[in-house]
C-alpha cells in the first residue's frame, strides 16, 4: 500500500445528493469524479434498489456523466425521474423513465431550471429559473461592422451585487417560478417582475391538492442589501396573483407542508444585530399571517433540512453538531428524540467540513456516509441501524495507507471553554521521532471541521506533517451561543482557542516546536494573518489563502459587502467609523509580521477578492518579511479546477518544507 498522492485525486470518486424513491425502496445518487484530461468535476446518476429491510440489491448507472444530471427527483408514483442536464452546454430539463431507462428532453429551457418539484398526481413540474433581462449598453456606439472583431463589450451594471462568486459576472434579469406540463411540455411563468420573485434554489412545495405552489422569496427591491431575509408564498398553479403568508424580518424558507396539507415546517429565524443567523425549525398553520413556533429550541443546533413523518406528528430534522450531522425525530410540541443514522458526512471533499447529502420517505434514511481515510460512499438506514452501504472507493482505499485521526479537546486559554480539534497523523506514524505540525484553519467563520477524509490534510500527512485541526468559537454545531461568541470580536477570543490547541499539542513529545507551521483558508486566512501578528515569534512559516486582509475593503467589493457591514462589523458602516474596520483587520497587525508568508488566491475570486491578497502581499514585501503569492487564474473563492486544488496543496506544502528547520 502507498502514501496519498497528488495524482489520487483524479482515481477517487465521492457520492454526493442521495434522493431516496416516495416508496422507500430505491435510491438516487450522484457519483463524482475528477477527470484528469479535462481538470474537471463529473457526475453520474446512479440508482441503488432495496429490499423491504434496506438492504441492497443492485445498483445500475441511470444518466451517464456526458449529461451532467443535477437535481434528480421522483415522479410521485416513483415511475419516472426529472433532472436537469446540459445539451451542447445549455441546460435542459429531461425526464427519464425507470421501465426503459430512456431520458426524454421535456421542452427547451433558456436558463437553468432549479428545486424541480412534481405535482401530486405527476402531470406538471415546478421550477425556478432566471428570466434574462437585456443588459445595459453604452449609446450613441457605431454599428459593429459583421465579422468585425472588436474589443469585448464592457459590463455595465447599475447593481450593488454585480458578480456572485463560483457563478461570475450576474447576468441582469430575475428569478421566477414556472410550470411545466409533462405531457406536453406547456410551461407557463407563474410569476413577474423586474426583481427576484422566488429563492429559485430553494424548495418549491405543491399543496396537496396540486391547486398552488408555496415557495419562499424577498421579493423587496433592496434585496442585494437583505441578505438575512425571506418570506413564504402562496401561489395558484393555474397562474394568478401570489399571496404572502409571512413577512417578518429574517429568513422563512424550506418550507414543507404536513402530509395533511395544514401545517407549514419552515427553517430560519427572526433577524438579529448577531454574527450567524442560526437557521431554526419552524411550525405555522398554512395561513397567511399565522404565527409560527420554534421546535428546535431544545437541540439548539443549526438545522439543515427538514422533512415531515408520515404520520404528521414529528419532523425529521438534519442537523449539524459538533463537527458530524446528525438526526433529530422532532414532535410538534418540540420535544427531541436522536435518531441512530451512522456516520452521515461532508461532500465537500477539498476540506473536512461537515454537512453532506441526505433523504428520506417512508422509515428510510439515505446519506453520504463518511470515512476518515476515503471520500463520502451511500449508506442507507432502517430502524437506527445502517443497513446498506455503497463504498465508492473500495478498490483504491485498499491500496492505500492512511495516517490516524484522534479527537482532542482543549480549553481555551480565554475562559476555559472547551475547544474540540482531530489530529491527523502521517501514516507511517513513529512516535520516538519528531514531526512538523500544521495548524489547518476552517473558514466560514460560521462553519466547522470534522473527523473526515480531506484530499488537503491527506497530502499534508501524507508528506510528513501531523495536521491539527479545531472548531474554535465561531463554529457551528456547538450551540448557538458558541457560534455567537465572535459577535463584536471577530478576530478574538477565536484566535485564542487556536493557540491552545497548538500550545496543547506541541506539548506532545512527537512534535517538534521549531516547526509549527499556520494556514487557514477564507475566515481560516483571516485567522492565520491575525495569527502571525499576534504571535509574530510562534509560527516557522505561514499559508494565508484566499484570506480577508482589510474589514472595509471586503465590505465594498465582495458579494457579501452587506453582510460583512450588516452583521460582521456590527452594523457599524466603513465611511462611520473606520477605525473600527481598520482594528479587525489583518492588515492592521502589518507592522508586527516577520514569519514568512505564502498567499494563495482565485483571481476570479469575488468571495474574497484578491485585491486583498494584494494588499498583504504588498505589506510583506515592502517590510522585507519573505513572501509567494500563487495566483490561480480563473479560479474562484472555492479554488476552481481539481488541478488548482493541487496547486493550492502543493504551493503550501512546498512553502512549509521551504522554511522548516532541518
Ligand atoms: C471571512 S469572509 C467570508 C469568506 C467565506 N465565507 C462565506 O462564504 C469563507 O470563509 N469561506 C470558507 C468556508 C472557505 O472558503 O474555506
Amino acid at each position: 500500500a502507498s502514501a496519498y498522492e497528488p495524482a489520487d485525486l483524479y482515481r477517487l470518486a465521492m457520492v454526493t445528493d442521495p434522493v431516496v424513491a416516495p416508496d422507500g425502496r430505491r435510491v438516487l445518487y450522484t457519483r463524482a469524479s475528477f477527470d484528469i484530461s479535462s481538470d474537471r468535476r463529473q457526475n453520474e446518476l446512479w440508482l441503488a434498489t432495496l429490499d423491504a429491510e434496506g438492504r441492497l440489491l443492485d445498483q445500475r448507472l441511470l444518466v451517464p456523466a456526458a449529461t451532467s444530471a443535477g437535481g434528480a427527483v421522483f415522479s410521485p408514483d416513483g415511475s419516472r425521474i426529472a433532472f436537469v442536464g446540459a445539451v451542447a452546454g445549455k441546460p435542459q430539463l429531461f425526464i427519464l423513465a425507470l421501465a426503459d431507462g430512456i431520458a426524454r428532453p421535456l421542452g427547451t429551457q433558456k436558463t437553468a431550471p432549479q428545486s424541480l418539484a412534481w405535482s401530486p398526481d405527476g402531470s406538471r413540474i415546478a421550477f425556478g429559473a432566471q428570466v434574462d433581462a437585456k443588459p445595459l449598453e453604452i449609446g450613441g456606439m457605431p454599428a459593429k461592422p459583421e465579422g468585425a472583431t472588436w474589443a469585448p463589450a464592457p459590463r455595465i451594471t447599475e447593481e450593488l451585487v454585480y458578480r456572485r462568486d463560483g457563478a461570475g459576472w450576474v447576468t441582469p434579469g430575475a428569478a421566477q417560478l414556472f410550470v411545466i406540463e409533462v405531457a406536453t411540455a406547456k410551461t407557463t411563468q407563474l410569476t413577474s417582475g423586474d426583481t427576484d420573485q422566488i429563492n429559485a434554489g430553494d424548495r418549491i412545495e405543491w399543496t396537496r391538492d396540486g391547486r398552488s405552489l408555496l415557495f419562499s422569496a424577498y421579493r423587496g427591491a433592496d434585496a442585494d442589501l437583505r441578505a438575512n431575509d425571506a418570506d413564504l408564498w402562496l401561489v395558484p398553479a393555474a397562474g394568478g396573483a401570489a399571496t404572502q403568508l409571512t413577512s417578518a424580518p429574517g429568513i422563512e424558507a424550506s418550507a414543507a407542508l404536513s402530509p395533511d396539507g395544514r401545517r407549514i415546517a419552515y427553517i430560519g429565524g427572526p433577524d438579529a444585530p448577531k454574527f450567524y443567523a442560526m437557521p431554526e425549525l419552524w411550525l405555522m398553520d398554512a395561513k397567511p399571517g399565522a404565527g409560527a413556533v420554534k421546535l428546535s429550541a431544545a437541540l439548539d443546533r443549526p438545522i439543515l433540512a427538514a422533512e415531515w413523518a408520515e404520520d404528521g406528528r414529528s419532523v425529521l430534522a438534519f442537523y449539524n453538531d459538533e463537527g458530524v450531522t446528525r438526526v433529530a425525530r422532532i414532535g410538534l410540541d418540540g420535544r427531541v428524540q436522536r435518531v441512530e443514522v451512522p456516520r452521515i458526512g461532508g461532500t465537500r471533499l477539498y476540506l473536512p467540513s461537515s454537512g453532506g447529502g441526505f433523504g428520506y420517505a417512508r422509515g428510510t434514511f439515505a446519506y453520504t456516509s463518511a470515512f476518515t481515510d476515503r471520500p463520502a460512499g451511500l449508506g442507507v438506514a432502517r430502524g437506527g441501524r445502517q443497513t446498506a452501504a455503497i463504498d465508492v472507493n473500495a478498490g483504491w482505499a485498499a491500496g492505500k495507507r492512511a495516517g490516524r485521526l484522534e479527537e482532542i479537546n482543549v480549553k481555551s486559554r480565554a475562559d476555559g471553554r472547551r475547544v474540540q480539534g482531530w489530529l491527523l497523523y502521517p501514516p507511517d506514524f513513529d512516535p520516538a521521532k519528531k514531526y512538523p505540525l500544521i495548524l489547518d484553519i476552517h473558514g466560514g467563520p460560521n462553519t466547522d471541521y470534522g473527523p473526515f477524509f480531506s484530499v488537503t490534510h491527506a497530502l499534508y500527512a501524507a508528506r510528513g506533517f501531523v495536521v491539527l485541526f479545531t472548531n474554535p468559537r465561531g463554529s457551528i454545531g456547538y450551540g448557538e451561543a458558541f457560534a455567537n461568541a465572535i459577535t463584536g470580536a471577530y478576530p478574538g477570543q477565536d484566535h485564542d482557542d487556536l493557540m491552545s490547541a497548538v500550545d496543547e499539542v506541541a506539548k506532545r513529545p512527537f512534535v517538534d516546536g521549531r516547526n509549527l507551521f499556520i494556514t487557514g483558508g477564507s475566515g481560516g486566512g483571516v485567522l492565520t494573518l491575525w495569527g502571525i501578528g499576534k504571535e509574530p515569534d510562534k509560527f516557522r512559516a505561514a499559508a494565508a489563502l484566499r484570506p480577508v486582509t482589510d474589514w472595509a475593503l471586503q465590505t465594498y467589493i465582495s458579494d457579501i459587502g452587506a453582510v460583512t457591514w450588516k452583521y460582521w462589523l456590527d452594523g457599524k458602516a466603513p465611511w462611520d467609523d473606520p477605525v473600527h474596520y481598520y482594528n479587525r483587520s489583518p492588515v492592521s497587525l502589518a507592522a508586527k509580521w516577520k514569519t514568512p508568508t505564502l498567499l494563495v488566491t482565485g483571481e476570479s475570486d469575488f468571495r474574497t477578492p484578491i485585491a486583498q491578497t494584494e494588499q498583504v502581499y504588498g505589506a510583506l514585501k515592502l517590510r522585507g518579511v519573505p513572501a509567494r503569492m500563487v495566483r490561480l487564474p480563473e479560479a474562484p473563492h472555492g479554488m476552481g479546477r481539481p488541478s488548482q486544488w493541487l496547486q493550492s496543496n502543493l504551493a503550501v506544502i512546498d512553502w512549509f518544507e521551504k522554511w522548516r528547520v532541518k
